[in-house]
């Protein structure tokens, strides 16, 4: 079960029903997500960027024995003088690959390659490009090599029954590798989250339809869809619902009943025609409606319910930049936790602005810039018109930044947070 919005807005000191700060915002949607349920096992490449629904436990140390981490000799440390040359008896050869080889003697050492089995009882390896061969004899410096140089040990990267990888992690290059290092051909992954989409709006025309005076195309449903592609979950999309009641109930209802999580773009405000509110709430909840922050101040969050289904509905803000923007604040991060992830904080530059920046403190504002780094230095310029409608600064953009709550005007040179967007959006 999760906890109720009274109980939540009960343990949260500031809660201010007129404009939520937007971490206590954060912080309540955290609360109410519905974890996941179903789990599916599936092939490593088919696994990548799914998040894992149990500790992987290793069932093989890796490496499995000792080996070399070198192409040179093996030898005994021991064996090695403390001044001059040290000359050692060459007995045989170790390539990777092979069985193991018999013990040798002190006084010996042994030929071999990068990966092959260290020999028993020898414990070091001189790289090659070290040493001199003299007939049957190894040439090695002194001063060179301390005991264990250049051998990898034996479960070194994973022990065996060592926690491998833990579960909610996001399956990444390194971690399919890490798998298939360990044997694995499957992993159980959780189900991907089904999350509906729609754009709201009476003025909304598809591409490819004429675009009648008063109108605009539909832009928000390809930055959602895009948005939601990159974090990997299963999108549904339902096209644009017109400002009437009954079109968006059924939609909604539509949406409860086949997604997990909905999000709908337009209507959330106090015009004549933004119904998604009163709508939320005749099939579910609204459990919170405005945030302190700019753009997407009149966000709405609720639960609806269909055939039995309950969906969470992120109800953002219709202007282009908003939606973007809530998503990053609020969506992003719930619908990895709904999709079992334990999301890790965004990387954040701390960035010099080139400019200097109008801010209300009160609110988190969220601005659009370019970072680049001249001369070693991390610096931001905004990218010209900020209004919430003008997609355009936001294309321009490599990162948003970010101006907290408390936060006032910023000067010439402050530094300020970035968000990058590098495969964000
Ligand atoms: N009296 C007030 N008016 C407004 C307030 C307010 O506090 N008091 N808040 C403003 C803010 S801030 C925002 S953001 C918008 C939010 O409006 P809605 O969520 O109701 O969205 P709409 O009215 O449906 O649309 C707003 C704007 O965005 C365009 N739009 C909508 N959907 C799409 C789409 N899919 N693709 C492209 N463009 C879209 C729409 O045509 C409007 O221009 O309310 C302010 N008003
Ligand atoms: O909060 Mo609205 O997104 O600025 O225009
Ligand atoms: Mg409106």
């Amino acid at each position: 079960m999760t906890p109720s919005f009274e109980a939540i807005a009960a343990s949260l000191a500031g809660y201010d029903p007129q404009a939520l700060r937007v971490d206590l915002a954060q912080q309540f949607i955290k609360e109410l997500l519905p974890l996941p349920q179903q789990s599916e096992k599936l092939g490593l490449r088919a696994a990548l960027g799914r998040v894992l629904a149990a500790d992987v436990i290793s069932p093989l140390q890796v490496p499995a024995a000792d080996n070399s981490a070198m192409d040179g000799y093996a030898l005994r440390a021991s064996d090695l003088l403390p001044s001059g040359e040290t000359r050692l008896r060459l007995a045989g050869t170790s390539l990777a690959g092979a069985a193991p080889s018999a013990a040798l003697g002190s006084g010996h050492c042994q030929r071999i390659m990068t990966g092959a089995l260290m020999p028993p009882g020898l414990d070091t390896v001189v790289p090659q490009e070290f040493t001199r061969r003299d007939g049957d004899f190894v040439v090695i410096p002194a001063g060179l090599l301390r005991a264990g140089d250049n051998r990898r040990l034996a479960g070194e990267d994973l022990a065996l029954g060592s926690v491998a990888l833990a579960a909610g992690r996001v399956l990444k290059p390194a971690d399919l590798g890490l798998l298939a290092s360990l044997g694995l051909a499957e992993v159980l992954v959780w189900r991907r989250l089904k999350v509906a989409i729609m754009s709201t709006g009476d003025e909304l025309r598809g591409l490819g339809e004429p675009l009648p005076p008063g109108c605009v195309y539909d832009s928000n449903r390809y930055t959602m869809w895009a948005m939601l592609e990159r974090l990997g979950v299963e999108v549904i999309d339902l096209g644009i619902v017109r400002d009437q009641p009954e079109a968006l109930r059924e939609a909604f209802s539509r949406a409860a009943a086949e997604a997990d999580a909905v999000i709908s773009s337009g209507g959330v405000s106090v015009g004549e025609a933004d119904h998604t509110k009163r709508v939320m709430a005749e099939l579910g909840e609204v459990l919170f409606w405005r945030i302190a922050m700019r753009p997407g101040r009149p966000m709405a969050i609720g639960r609806i319910r269909s055939e039995g289904k309950t969906a969470l509905l992120f109800g953002l803000p219709g202007n282009p930049v908003a939606v973007m923007v809530t998503f990053y604040a609020f969506v992003r991060e719930a619908l990895l936790r709904m999709s079992g992830a334990s999301p890790e904080p965004m990387p954040m530059l701390r960035a010099a602005s080139t400019g200097t920046l109008r801010k209300k403190a009160g609110r988190t504002e969220y601005q659009r810039g370019v970072v680049t780094r001249p001369d070693g230095q991390w610096q931001v310029a905004i990218t010209g018109n900020q209004g919430s409608g003008i997609l355009s600064s936001m294309s321009q953009a490599n990162g948003l930044v970010l101006l907290g709550h408390e936060q006032g005007d910023v000067a010439v040179g402050d530094l300020v947070d970035v968000l990058p967007f590098d495969g964000l959006m």
